[in-house]
């Protein structure tokens, strides 16, 4: 029998969320932060912002081995919420998170996410992204306040994680839920399947 040759992914990302999700692929995985400015022009729609980061991203860590042989794959992501057409990213502050929540619950928003890939080899690079709706249930100040004061809002896109104590306030969504997490895996192995590596 011929084993498949495994390639390594080398994702592009400080996000212990993205990190715990690609190692369920269970392929080799190297992780390579890339520092990349993530500021976007104004006006710009919300998928192209989400798909322009993600390629940023990935395409930094690429830049690091054009000297070398690697033979990998290099995945980059960016995730932001959308509503009322304001782009929320992560919170500035406490006082931001506030701002942010106060604005989401009892309503339904969007949550964007990019994903790039680009493989190492060939140079072939390709930049999706997923939509996913959120409706958040109905929150007065003080339990906000409670969630602020939690630490969990303070490094997630919206001011909220859905896989953490943020699951009580998520009311339903619509749409895959790991592209809320930061990451969506079944695009991600579509993406990696048109490349050539074979999740399953
Ligand atoms: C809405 C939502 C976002 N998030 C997170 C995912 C991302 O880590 C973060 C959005 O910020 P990003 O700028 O997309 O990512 P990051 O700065 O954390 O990591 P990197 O750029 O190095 O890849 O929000 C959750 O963990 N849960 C949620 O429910």
């Amino acid at each position: 029998m011929l084993l498949q040759e495994t390639r390594t992914l080398l994702l592009a990302s400080s996000s212990p969320r993205r990190q715990e999700l690609i190692r369920t692929f269970q392929l080799p995985v190297q992780i390579e932060v890339s520092h990349v400015d993530e500021s976007y022009a104004p006006l710009t729609a919300p998928n192209e912002i989400v798909e322009e980061l993600a390629l940023r991203k990935a395409q930094a860590v690429a830049n690091n081995h054009l000297a070398d042989s690697l033979d990998g794959v290099v995945v980059g992501s960016d995730t932001i919420v959308v509503f009322d057409n304001q782009i929320l990213n992560k919170p500035v502050d406490d006082q931001d998170a506030m701002r942010m929540l106060m604005m989401l619950q009892s309503r339904t928003h969007q949550v964007f996410s990019g994903v790039a890939c680009i493989d190492l080899k060939s140079g072939k690079r390709l930049v999706k992204h997923r939509m996913t709706e959120v409706t958040m249930r109905e929150l007065s100040v003080e339990q906000i306040s409670r969630y602020i004061a939690s630490g969990e809002p303070r490094d997630k896109a919206g001011a909220y994680g859905i896989q953490g104590i943020g699951a009580t306030i998520v009311v339903s969504i619509q749409g895959c839920y790991f592209n809320v997490v930061g990451l969506p895996l079944s695009l991600l192995s579509e993406m990696l399947k048109e490349l050539g590596v074979d999740v399953l």
